[in-house]
């Protein structure tokens, strides 16, 4: 059919701004997604059910499904067939950041006409976004609940989807999974992490890591650092291995398995005319958690993803007092504000890594921000922001007494 009618009061238009808000939103926030193309969408509850027997809509053949990359394909689309695609992207990820469409393999052209109209006001694409990249492996059902409300939240206005997809939930097969074409539209988003690059953190991490960022208002308009892991061997702090929350009680297997502080070294450092955006980052924890500080079951307890952060501004103020060389003599930094927002549950036994911002310094205040999240960028689990104070030793103990 011409663009021109497709595309008539500007449906094809809307619905392409659509995509486009959902791709955006998916790179700002973390998540990946799914858009489906359907073609018209027939059978069901909204096709007159004489017309879709007396053209086999139902059953049989007409199951088959094409999918095909991009705009190529015409015909229509059964809509429980589209609602098990639906699902079946939510299961695969095979099916992440890609946009296909979807028709009916054996699209009959009189079945096509006939139920032009009917239904062709359903024939909107799905879009889908959830938070990827949870090891969907495990606490199944955790991850439909999840999965199940997302598809409710961004269904409510088309309440047929809802009906076809529990219907054909029980027989879903995969076939999404072989089916989804190797050239699917060119989706990258992949670049949503602007200031790290995604390679640093890999499984394995060595005591030194390497890396680049640009940076816009450097002379040279490119900033060189690399990541140094810290020693908590070499801390002065007696207590920080015995009586030390991660270090001490909390350390071991299935509790805090791993907590490598990195501290992050711009090695333009020593040109000054060089000015650091703001915020910065200073530090990188690369951590996991074993599967023994739950709240709810298979999800780490938000009181410990605060701890962890709490523990990373700390280490982060003591790398910008190695660089701002910071006068704290008879001072000790502390704790006095901390916000933490979660955004995906964080599960049991995760890898993640920590990355601690320095926004601002007021006087005895220091400003931090920072991010949990998935080591390749793409999953946000957390945002923190905090206040540090340096308060004088002896006025803390007085407050003791
Ligand atoms: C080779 C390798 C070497 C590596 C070395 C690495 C070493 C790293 C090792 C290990 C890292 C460990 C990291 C651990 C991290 C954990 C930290 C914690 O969890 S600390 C425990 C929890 N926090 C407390 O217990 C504080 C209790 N609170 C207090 O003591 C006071 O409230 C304090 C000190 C925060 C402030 O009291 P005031 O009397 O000194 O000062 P006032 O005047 O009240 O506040 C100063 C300013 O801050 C603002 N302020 C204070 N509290 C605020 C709040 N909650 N929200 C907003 N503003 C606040 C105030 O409005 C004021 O601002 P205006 O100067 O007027 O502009």
């Amino acid at each position: 059919m011409p663009f021109l009618i497709l595309n008539l009061f500007g449906v094809l238009d809307a619905k392409r701004s659509g995509e486009d808000a959902v791709k955006s939103y998916a790179m700002n926030s973390g998540c990946s997604y799914s858009i489906i193309r359907p073609g018209r969408l027939v059978g069901g509850p909204y096709t007159n059910l004489d017309l879709a027997t007396l053209f086999q809509v139902e059953g049989g053949a007409s199951n088959g499904v094409t999918v095909q990359s991009g705009d190529a394909l015409l015909g229509d689309c059964k809509r429980d067939v589209c609602a098990e695609a639906v699902l079946q992207c939510l299961e695969n990820r095979e099916c992440e950041d890609v946009v296909f469409s979807m028709h009916r393999f054996r699209a009959s052209s009189a079945t096509a006409s006939m139920t032009a109209g009917v239904s062709a006001a359903a024939a909107a694409a799905i879009f889908l976004s959830y938070p990827a990249r949870m090891e969907r492996d495990h606490h199944h059902d955790v991850q439909y609940s999840i999965s199940r409300e997302t598809i409710q939240q961004h269904t409510t206005s088309n309440n047929n989807i809802m009906t076809a997809w529990s219907s054909s939930l029980l027989d879903s097969n995969y076939w999404l999974r072989s089916n989804i074409p190797t050239k699917c539209e060119a989706v990258n988003n992949k670049k949503m992490d602007t200031v790290n690059n995604n390679k640093t953190f890999a499984s394995n991490t060595p005591a030194t890591v390497y890396g680049e960022e640009e940076e816009s208002n450097s002379a040279n308009g490119r900033i060189n650092y690399y990541y140094k892991r810290m020693n908590p061997n070499d801390v002065d702090r007696t207590s920080l291995m015995e009586s030390h929350a991660i270090f001490g009680p909390l350390w071991g297997e299935g509790l805090i398995e791993r907590y490598h502080v990195y501290k992050r070294i711009n090695t333009n450092n020593e040109h000054p005319q060089i000015v650091l955006q703001s915020p910065r980052e200073l530090t990188v924890v690369d951590l996991k958690v074993g599967k023994k500080l739950n709240g709810h079951d298979g999800i780490i307890h938000g009181g410990i993803i605060s701890l962890l952060f709490d523990e990373a501004m700390g280490w982060a103020y003591e790398c910008l007092q190695q660089q701002d060389q910071i006068d704290s003599s008879g001072m000790i930094i502390v704790t006095a504000n901390l916000t933490v927002n979660f955004r995906a549950p964080f599960l049991a036994g995760s890898e993640a890594v920590i990355r601690v911002y320095h926004n601002e310094t007021k006087g005895r205040k220091i400003y931090f921000s920072a991010r949990l999240e998935s080591k390749d960028g793409r999953v946000v689990f957390a945002e923190a922001s905090s206040l540090f104070v340096l308060a004088r030793k002896d006025k803390l103990r007085m407050k003791e007494r």
